[in-house]
């Protein structure tokens, strides 16, 4: 699959496709259901299957800090959707540049002249270039006169709901772990690569990996047993704590897994930590002693999750 990052890397005339546009944080069963539809037309037209996404997402370029949690970095969002068997992704830089450009622009100058579009599928509810102004009804009067052909997704429900993001987002906060994974057809996972932290895990038995979360927050909190994978060997089980660690003053918030019976060297490696089940709530203790003794019980309940015996 071919990532191309940022408009300017686009070829001068890209050789057609079939499009479809949007954030896909989650990658969610909706989201499969439009790829699977994409590659059908796809198929049909011989012209390779297209996904432009943003980078940042629309929302957190306005909202900043305000804006929703995100589920999927760009890393395993591409991963995604290349397991998913798209050919290609654009990934548009979302600045105030993009997000200045008009509608008409965007579909004359983008859709038809850099990509070839032929085919597009989006949402009804799609808006698109500067203050909106764009949506699905002009997407077909500019279709039909530049002669691409556009339809919209249909809806992919579950108990009468549309999934979407933020239906994902809800159930991750509430801690619907099983909810959240039906509605993406996978567990949900955070990735990233493991930096140093104080190396105080280490002085009281629990040596963490520590993953940053790049100043985005997860849009879960607490300690889970997970299950870590990317490091060749695995997927190796573990308890992981996400939050901001305030009984050692923390304030960002992290991502720090301790593997069951085992040490590696992690330093530098990216891991995958799939979230399997949430143990607690984040606590602040009075002394480093109660951290520790509640950490050993996390490591008994994480064992008795995964069905695992104490080592000898
Ligand atoms: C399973 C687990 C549970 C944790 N729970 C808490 C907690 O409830 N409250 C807290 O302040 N820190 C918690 N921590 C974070 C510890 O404070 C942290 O691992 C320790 O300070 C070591 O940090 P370091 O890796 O930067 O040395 C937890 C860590 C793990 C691995
Ligand atoms: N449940 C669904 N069924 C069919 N298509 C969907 C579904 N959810 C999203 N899509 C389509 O997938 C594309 C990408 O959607 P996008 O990720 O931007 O939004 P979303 O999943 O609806 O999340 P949000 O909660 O942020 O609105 C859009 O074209 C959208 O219409």
């Amino acid at each position: 699959m071919k990532l191309i990052r940022g408009i300017h890397n686009l070829q001068a005339h890209y050789p057609g496709c079939v499009l479809t546009i949007g954030n896909f944080d989650g990658f969610h069963r909706g989201h499969q259901a439009l790829i699977a539809q994409l590659q059908t037309e796809g198929r049909r037209r011989g012209l390779p299957v297209m996904v432009m996404i943003f980078e940042p997402q629309p929302q957190e370029h306005f909202a900043g800090a305000a804006a929703p949690a995100r589920l999927t970095r760009l890393r395993d969002k591409v991963k995604y959707l290349a397991e998913a068997g798209v050919d290609a992704v654009l990934c548009v830089t979302f600045n105030q540049r993009f997000a200045a450009m008009d509608a008409k622009s965007f579909v004359s100058q983008l859709l038809v002249d850099k990509l070839g579009v032929k085919f597009l599928c989006v949402g009804d509810d799609f808006r698109f270039g500067a203050g909106r102004q764009g949506d699905f009804a002009f997407l077909q009067q500019a279709s039909q006169a530049a002669g691409f052909e556009v339809m919209s997704t249909s809806t992919y429900t579950e108990g009468g709901k549309r999934i979407s993001s933020t239906l994902v987002r809800e159930a991750l906060n509430n801690d619907h772990l099983v909810v959240a994974e039906m509605l993406m057809g996978h567990p949900y996972r955070l990735s990233g690569r493991v930096e140093h932290g104080q190396a105080l895990g280490r002085t009281i038995g629990f040596p963490t990996a520590n993953v940053s979360l790049k100043g985005r927050p997860a849009p879960i909190n607490g300690v889970y047993a997970v299950e870590v994978l990317g490091i060749g060997v695995g997927p190796l089980a573990g308890v992981a704590n996400v939050g901001t660690r305030p009984t050692v003053a923390g304030s960002v918030q992290r991502l720090e897994v301790h593997l069951l019976d085992m040490t590696l060297d992690l330093y530098g490696q990216h891991i995958e930590v799939v979230i399997r089940a949430k143990l607690r709530n984040e606590q602040r203790f009075a002394s480093f002693d109660e951290l520790k003794r509640q950490i050993a019980n996390d490591v008994v309940n994480a064992r008795e999750f995964f069905g695992l015996q104490a080592p000898l």
